[in-house]
C-alpha cells in the first residue's frame, strides 16, 4: 500500500478496498462512502470552517492520514498469511512421520488416503494450531513461526475457515439477512452488493438455485455448502480454508475452488475425489494417520484431467437427465 497512490485514489474506492479506513474518515465528518474525490482534491476545496469545526490544519490531517496508512501497512506486513508449515509427528502407531507439509497462498492442496487413514485428523490439527499437543504430536507454523492463540487473536477470529459435509443452519433467518450479519459484523462497508454477490456465486455453485429470502434452514446439503463457499470466499476474510470432502456435496467442485484460490487463499481438501485430487497443485498421502510423501501433479496428470473431466460431465448430464424424471426411449438422448 503505497500512500502516494492512496492519496489521490477516491475515497469510496479506498474504503471499498479497505474498509478499516472508514473508522479514520469517520473521526473526521468524512462521508468517504460516497466521495468520489481523492484525499488531496477534498482538502484542496475544504474551506475555513471544515478546518475549524476539526480544529486541526490540512497539513495536520495529511500527516494523520499519511501515519494511518503506515500503520495500516505494518498491521498487514504482521498478518499476511504467506506459508503454512505442518511439521512431522508421528502416525498411529507412534513411529515419526516420513514428511512435513508446506503449503503456499494461491496454491491448492489435496489430502489422500484411505478411509479411516487420518485426513480429518490433519485438518483437525491445523485448525487447532496444533503444537506438539494432539495425538499426532505436529507442530503448526504460520510463516515460519510457531502459530499460538495469539496468532490467531491477530486475525480477529479469522485466520481459518472450515467448510465440511456436516454442515448444518440452526438459525432462523433467510439467506439474504444471514449473509447481512456477516458482512457487517465484518465491518465492509459495500455490504448490500457483497451480499447480492455472495447470492448469485452460491446459486452458480449449486446445481439447484434458491432465493435470496429462502430460510437458511431450508437450504439443502449442496445449497448450503454452496452459500458457504461463496461466503469464505467473499466475506469471510480466513487466509487458511479448510475442506472436508466436498465431491458428493452437489455444487461445482471446478468453480469452488476457482473462487476460493482467486482469493488468494492457502486451500487444503480431504477428498476422495480424482478430479479435485488433479486440480490440485499437490497432494500429500496419509498412511496410518502419517504423512507418507508429498507429489506435484504432474504434466501427464494434468493433461489426463482433462479427459476425466469430460467423463465427469457426462456422468453429470446423466445425473440430471434421470433426477428430473426423464426416461431413456432411444438410446439417443444422452
Ligand atoms: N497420527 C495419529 N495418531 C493417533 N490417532 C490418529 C492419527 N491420525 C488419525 N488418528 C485417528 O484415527 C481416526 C480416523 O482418522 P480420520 O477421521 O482423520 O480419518 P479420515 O481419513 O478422515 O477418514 P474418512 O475418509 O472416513 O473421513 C480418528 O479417530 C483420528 O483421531
Amino acid at each position: 500500500m503505497d500512500p502516494e497512490i492512496i492519496l489521490h485514489k477516491p475515497l469510496k474506492e479506498i474504503v471499498i478496498d479497505n474498509p478499516i479506513f472508514t473508522d479514520f474518515f469517520h473521526s473526521f465528518h468524512i462521508d468517504a462512502q460516497e466521495e468520489s474525490k481523492s484525499f488531496i482534491e477534498l482538502m484542496d476545496q475544504m474551506n475555513e470552517a471544515f478546518w475549524e469545526e476539526r480544529a486541526c490544519s490540512r497539513q495536520e490531517l495529511t500527516t494523520l492520514f499519511i501515519e494511518f496508512i503506515n500503520g495500516i501497512c505494518a498491521a498487514d506486513s504482521q498478518t499476511k498469511i504467506e506459508n503454512l508449515d505442518v511439521l512431522a509427528g508421528v502416525n498411529k502407531l507412534k513411529e515419526p512421520e516420513k514428511c512435513s507439509l508446506h503449503l503456499q497462498t494461491g496454491e491448492i492442496t489435496c489430502i489422500v488416503g484411505p478411509t479411516g487413514s487420518g485426513k480429518s485428523r490433519l485438518l483437525a490439527d491445523i485448525e487447532w494450531l496444533a503444537q506438539m499437543d494432539t495425538p499426532t504430536q505436529r507442530k503448526v507454523l504460520i510463516n515460519g513461526r510457531e502459530a499460538n492463540d495469539d496468532t490467531a487473536a491477530l486475525f480477529g477470529g479469522k485466520l481459518i475457515a472450515q467448510i465440511t459435509q456436516n454442515m448444518n443452519f440452526v438459525l432462523d433467518m433467510d439467506v439474504e439477512n444471514f449473509l447481512m450479519l456477516h458482512a457487517q459484523s465484518r465491518f465492509l462497508p459495500n455490504a448490500e452488493q457483497m451480499v447480492k454477490e455472495v447470492i448469485s456465486l452460491a446459486n452458480e455453485l449449486s446445481g439447484e438455485p434458491f432465493e435470496k429470502n429462502t430460510a437458511v434452514t431450508f437450504l439443502s446439503g449442496g445449497q448450503s455448502r454452496a452459500l458457504m463457499i461463496a461466503d469464505v470466499a467473499c466475506i469471510g476474510q480466513a487466509p487458511i480454508v479448510l475442506i472436508d470432502e466436498i465431491e458428493n456435496a452437489g455444487v461445482n467442485k471446478k468453480k469452488a475452488l476457482n473462487l476460493l484460490v482467486n482469493k488468494d487463499k492457502i486451500v487444503l481438501m480431504a477428498t476422495h475425489d480424482p478430479l479435485l485430487i488433479l486440480l490440485a497443485d499437490k497432494r500429500v498421502v496419509i498412511k496410518n494417520g502419517g504423512m507418507e510423501k508429498v507429489i506435484k501433479t504432474n504434466s501427464l496428470e494434468k493433461a489426463y484431467y482433462k479427459e476425466l473431466e469430460a467423463l465427469d460431465s457426462t456422468l453429470q448430464k446423466t445425473k440430471d437427465f434421470f433426477r428430473v424424471g426423464n426416461e431413456l426411449q432411444s438410446g439417443k438422448e444422452l
